[in-house]
């Protein structure tokens, strides 16, 4: 086994939190996360002056001093209560403490689907006005990957196909993907980003569950008992 999958092994951890737990983290972090990400969007779009901005940063410097005080090595990778409740809290399209991400909030069902309503802020911007395209591959990838997982065929993004075929505007937005089919290790999910106007960005996925993972599902279910 290389170093690189031992490392995202580690990653996927089984902490054991109680249902109670993870909410008083979610209601102490998550509010944290939502004024970071308010202030990224103020920091850019910001046009007090010198003596402001110096002020703001002497805050911006403190704050960041209490929080450093105490903190996990990093990165977050992905966690498991008691309950089996999975937290990937560091993704960068859905991580409840993930600044960067918009958050999407996304909607799953076990028929291979998934959705989610969302809105991008000026953080996103690409061409002027525009959401990046980069941004729309991230929500994408994202919304796609957990159609695939929530249809019980999970993976990694092995190929992530777009189709650009109209301007994506900031603000409110909506991504659907639904599994097309499974072909052996490789689950096929099909999807778009939409705006007010209609669909702006198509998507197909191949997502495949890595070699270390099959490998080890099969070791348990042929192992004796
Ligand atoms: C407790 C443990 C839990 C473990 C969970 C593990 C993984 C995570 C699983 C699910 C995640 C769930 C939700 C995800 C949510 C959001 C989505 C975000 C997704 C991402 O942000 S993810 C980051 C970007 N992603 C990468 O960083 C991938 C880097 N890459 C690799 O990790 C390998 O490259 C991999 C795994 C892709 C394949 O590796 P492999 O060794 O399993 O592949 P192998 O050779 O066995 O091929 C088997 C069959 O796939 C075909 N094939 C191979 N490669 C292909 C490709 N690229 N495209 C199309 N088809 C491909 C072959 O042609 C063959 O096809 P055929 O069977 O028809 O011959």
């Amino acid at each position: 086994m290389t170093d690189s999958i031992a490392h995202q092994q580690q990653l996927y951890v089984a902490d054991g939190l109680s249902d109670e737990e993870i909410a008083q983290q979610a209601d102490l972090y998550g509010p944290l996360t939502d004024s970071v990400r308010e202030l990224i969007e103020i920091a850019l779009l910001t046009e007090v002056d010198d003596p402001e901005v110096r002020a703001a940063m002497e805050h911006i410097e403190s704050a960041k001093q209490l929080l450093r005080k105490q903190m996990i090595p990093g990165p977050y990778g992905v966690r498991w209560g008691a309950s089996g409740q999975k937290r990937a809290w560091g993704n960068a399209a859905a991580g409840l403490r993930n600044a960067i991400a918009p958050p999407l909030v996304i909607d799953c069902d076990p028929d291979g689907r998934a959705s989610t309503d969302f809105h991008l802020g000026s953080a996103y911007e690409g061409p002027a006005g525009l959401t990046h395209g980069g941004v729309s591959a991230l929500v994408l990838d994202q919304v796609l990957g957990a159609a695939a997982e929530a249809g019980g065929a999970p993976g990694m993004t092995g190929t992530l196909t777009l189709r650009y075929r109209r301007p994506t505007p900031l603000g409110a937005l909506h991504a659907e993907a639904r599994i097309d089919r499974l072909e052996g290790v490789k689950t096929i999910v099909v999807g778009h980003l939409a705006g007010p106007d209609g669909v702006c960005v198509e998507a197909e996925g191949v997502f495949i569950l890595p070699r270390w993972v099959r490998d080890r599902n099969s070791a348990t279910v042929s192992d004796p008992v």
